[in-house]
């Protein structure tokens, strides 16, 4: 009634399970060490392996020999051995085991107290094994029949009883006879191959696995298997087991209510019954041919066994040489390994067999001490080893919001106070980088503005040093080619804001990854820059920059060994943060105080250890002095000139002629030399003839701007130039006419310039206006061919619309781009080589700039955005890189004054750094109308008002 129970139940649960084809399978194999992987979620536990003895009552032949029984069992675990002949009192009196069984004991009771609890454990999915041991004709497989027979009938009970559950039974059966492994299920008689599976250890290839459909089918399997196996007869036993055989049932489970559900997993485990052919003498057994060869095969693979135990039982330190036959290699799980074990060993109490049996108990012994731990072997389905790890995470989720809980409730304490600390800690963390946000930022700003201050004020007062040829005093006034290029290329920038410099950033960024050559990159940065790179001697601008470089590195420790301290979870961080932030306090005033219009100090001008050119910039604020000490070498050949020009001679030279205003827009008219005063190839001219018939010449009636500066620079012997023997120096004097702009001019004279300019624009507001559009339509011709920066055109563009006060800026504008264009047409000159060079190169700026612009149109704009554009620029949405596209197109059809409103728009949009309206004409490297913005010591109120 249970079978046929039984039998309907599985073969649904048969069809059912498999059906899913999601779990692992054994099928078709036959493992003999479950994989590790396999293990399910519930740990093992070591236990020792359950050994039990068994003593048969004595058999036929034994009492026809008038043989005793040597051996007693005097309780359930203890047997003794009572013969009281003199060789055998170096045996232990007594030998305890779990169990031990005597002759009135039947198998029944034998497999309940010995074997069931092992062999159902199965059903949970735990591996188990019961082995039975003990020499030949000992009673083994009498043994091990029984209790497999009881323990598949408790199994199928158990299923029966288990409604909740379905199984799925599989049985298999192997015999190794002479060390070949054979399927006692299968007709072949041809030895099986034993694979190592990495992940299911030692497989027996190609062996049947045989789905159980109920007992009767059982059964069956059962008689082929005792009609397969090999049995002989020898002189102790008459139908003796010639093989080791091993029985294995799987039984896998799952719950029936997870079927439909996610959280589908399956309980498999083997149970193995192993019925060894029994060690022999074969003095005893009398065997020869066959029966010595098997019995010799049997033995070894015995001895391994035992060898196995031994060391086993010892613990699992040095090699257990399971692969030294097949038995063990097949049994390592059994042996220590996954798996509930039961030995029972088996004896025959006859004292002729009191060596045979002294050995079975030795082997008893050695089993005992060996542990195995078994595991809850669960194949789980991917979903739901998903679902189990979500569980396990709300779990252990759950568990630290209670710790938390616990320790930041109830009264103060260290965990309390750790917490707070923490608080804290994250706090000072999140406040120091705040802080080295805005020292990056001030230190940018204040180099920026040393930048441009030194730009304006010492425009023309930087020298190129040769150590070797020339002293401190005999060096050249002359101009850094770097500067120049800076000018030309960067977005001349006195007054930067944040986003400028991010911008600036950005592009460097570019070009470092374009791979920009050195040179490029080195004319990008500053000329504050320059002279740290010359190896000079410390200036106010270097120091500062480098304190601002410490001050952030500092801050950035600070960061980093904040967070370690973290890890580390020091109780004195505290102390630590607070000291940190001091340290970066006082580093911030001392950046202050370090700044040239705080501390007063000037350039220490200091030879250089490099025999290599240098750069030096020298604030005006130390100039003097410095004119005056060169006032004393002027014998060298360049000659002071106009040292006691004044504003009054201005006039005059307005009413020079146009061959002098030529001149006035060379070297001369600032420095007071002539061309001839100059080496030749220290001369830059441009072409004033052009400029003035280009723009339209518009200081007809009033001062020219440039003019009238270099008037004013003459006059206030803003500059001197020495001779120098210029090809043994290799250095170059090139002065830019929208350099001879300064801010540092004098104030009164700025103001009357602009009146000036004011005054005949508000004369004539028409006249002034199609001036402006002529000026700034030359200006875009100029501003392409020189291939200046669409950020800056942009913003020129935009901030300057026509206003009259617009007229100096777009002056001096357009006398910048010429001076550029007009140099770089002296490809063959070396003077302007640098520039040229610079010139050529500047269209690949321009490339990274559109990038930049690309990548900036991605960042800034949402998709929709960045489609409504490409619609209205013509790019259509299916094509790619439109961004690079749209980049592509800007300020390229510069007749049309929409397109390049449009442009301008655009450009700024995604630079964003100023709105136009609000960006500062300052931004464009001049300030006429803000004279105390030139002030010193207001450069971060200037800065603070910009932002
Ligand atoms: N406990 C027992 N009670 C009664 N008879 C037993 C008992 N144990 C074994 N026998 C009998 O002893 C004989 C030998 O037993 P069995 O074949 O099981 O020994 P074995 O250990 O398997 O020997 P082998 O190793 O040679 O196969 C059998 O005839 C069996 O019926």
């Amino acid at each position: 009634m249970l079978l046929g129970k039984t039998t309907k139940k599985m073969s649904v649960v048969s069809s059912t399970v498999r059906g899913r084809g999601e779990r692992r399978s054994v099928l078709g194999s036959w493992v003999g060490e479950e994989s590790a992987s396999m293990a399910g979620d519930v740990a093992g536990e070591s236990e020792k392996i359950h050994v039990a003895i068994r003593l048969r009552p004595l058999n036929d032949k034994e009492k026809a020999k008038n043989d005793v029984s040597d051996w007693e069992c005097i309780s359930s675990n203890t047997l003794i051995f009572k013969s009281s002949m003199p060789d055998r009192s170096m045996l232990p009196a007594a030998f305890t085991f779990d169990r031990v069984f005597g002759p009135d004991s039947g198998t029944k009771q034998v497999y309940e107290e010995a074997a069931k609890e092992v062999a159902l454990s199965v059903v949970t999915g735990v591996n188990a094994s019961i082995f039975a041991y003990g020499q030949t004709s000992s009673g083994k497989t009498y043994t091990m029949s029984g209790v497999t027979k009881y323990a598949l009938a408790d199994i199928f009970d158990y299923i029966y009883k288990n409604q909740e559950r379905e199984f799925v039974l599989k049985f298999s059966a192997i015999e190794i006879y002479n060390e070949a492994v054979r399927d006692l299920l299968s007709s072949d008689p041809s030895p099986l191959r034993l694979l190592d599976d990495p992940e299911r250890g030692t497989v027996v290839d190609k062996l049947i696995e045989e789905p159980i459909e109920d007992w009767n089918h059982l059964q069956e399997l059962f008689s082929i298997c005792e009609a397969q196996r090999h049995i002989g007869e020898t002189a102790l036993n008459e139908f003796s087991s010639r093989s080791h055989q091993i029985l294995r049932l799987t039984v896998e489970s799952c719950a029936r209510d997870n079927l439909g559900a996610e959280n589908l997993s399956t309980l498999t485990a083997s149970l193995n019954f192993i019925d060894l052919a029994g060690s022999e003498r074969a003095s005893q057994t009398w065997s020869t041919g066959t029966r010595l060869k098997e019995g010799s095969h049997i033995n070894r693979s015995l001895l391994t066994l035992g060898t196995v135990i031994r060391k086993l039982s010892k613990g699992r330190n040095g090699h257990i040489p399971y692969r030294e036959s097949k038995l063990t290699r097949i049994l390592q799980n059994s042996l220590g390994g996954n798996a509930k074990t039961a030995i029972i060993c088996t004896m025959s109490p006859a004292r002729c067999h009191a060596e045979q049996s002294r050995n079975t108990l030795g082997f008893a012994s050695c089993a005992k001490e060996v542990s195995t731990s078994a595991q809850v072997n669960v194949v789980m389905t991917d979903k739901a080893l998903v679902k189990q790890l979500q569980r396990e995470i709300s779990r252990l989720e759950g568990q630290l919001e209670r710790q938390a809980k616990s320790s930041f409730g109830g009264t103060v304490s260290k965990t309390n106070d750790t917490a707070a600390l923490l608080r804290e800690k994250d706090l000072l963390i999140e406040q120091m980088e705040k802080e080295i946000k805005e020292l990056t930022w001030q230190r940018d700003l204040a180099q920026s503005h040393i930048d441009s201050l030194l730009k304006s004020v010492g425009e023309d007062r930087l020298f190129r040093v040769e150590e070797n040829s020339v002293s401190e005093a005999d060096a050249g006034l002359v101009r850094s080619n770097t500067e120049r290029e800076y000018d030309q290329f960067s977005m001349p920038s006195p007054v930067p804001n944040r986003q400028l410099l991010e911008t600036q950033a950005s592009l460097e960024a570019y070009s470092l990854q374009e791979e920009i050559p050195q040179r490029n990159t080195s004319e990008s940065e500053n000329i504050c820059r320059d002279v740290p790179c010359a190896e000079m001697g410390e200036t106010p601008s270097t120091k500062m920059a480098t304190t601002a470089d410490e001050t952030a590195e500092v801050a950035l420790t600070t960061i980093e060994e904040t967070k370690e301290l973290c890890d580390v979870g020091s109780y004195d961080i505290h102390e630590i943060l607070k000291r940190r932030v001091q340290e970066l306090q006082k580093t911030i005033e001392s950046l202050n105080q370090s700044s040239p219009f705080s501390s007063g100090k000037g350039v220490s001008l200091t030879r250089s250890k490099s025999k290599k050119v240098v750069v030096v910039t020298i604030p005006s604020a130390l100039w003097s002095k410095k004119e005056e000490d060169e006032e004393d070498s002027e014998e060298d050949g360049c000659n002071a000139r106009d040292s006691s020009a004044t504003d009054e001679e201005i006039p005059e030279r307005r009413g020079n002629s146009k061959e002098e205003d030529n001149k006035g827009l060379k070297m001369e008219h600032e420095s007071g030399m002539k061309d001839s005063d100059y080496p030749e190839s220290c001369v830059v001219g441009t072409k004033e003839d052009e400029i003035i018939k280009e723009i339209d010449v518009h200081f007809d009636d009033t001062t020219s701007v440039l003019d009238s500066v270099a008037g004013w620079k003459k006059g206030k012997k803003m500059m001197k130039h020495q001779k120098q023997p210029t090809r043994e120096l290799g250095v170059i004097s090139v002065v830019e006419p929208s350099r001879r702009i300064p801010e540092a001019m004098p104030t009164t004279r700025a103001r009357d310039l602009v009146s000036e300019t004011n005054r005949s624009s508000n004369q004539s507001p028409a006249n002034w206006s199609q001036k402006f559009e002529r000026y700034r339509r030359k200006i875009i011709e100029l501003w392409a061919k020189c291939n200046i920066p669409l950020v800056h055109r942009s913003y020129f563009f935009l901030l300057f619309k026509g206003d009259p006060s617009d007229n100096v800026y777009l002056e001096v504008e357009l006398r910048r781009l010429y001076f550029i264009k007009d140099t770089a047409a002296r490809g063959n000159n070396p003077v302007v080589d640098t520039q040229i060079a610079t010139y050529t190169s500047s269209p690949k700026l321009l490339n990274r700039e559109r990038m930049m612009l690309a990548k900036q149109l991605q960042k800034k704009l949402s998709r929709k955005e960045r489609e409504e554009i490409y619609l209205k620029w013509n790019i259509e949405l299916d094509t790619k890189q439109r961004a690079l596209q749209l980049a592509g197109k800007l300020w390229t059809d510069l007749r049309n004054m929409r397109h390049v409103r449009e442009s301008s728009i655009l450009v700024v949009k995604l630079i964003g750094f100023v709105e136009p309206q609000y960006a500062p004409k300052e931004l464009f490297g001049l300030n006429f109308l803000n004279p105390s913005a030139n002030q010193k010591g207001s450069w971060r109120d200037n800065m603070s008002a910009l932002l």
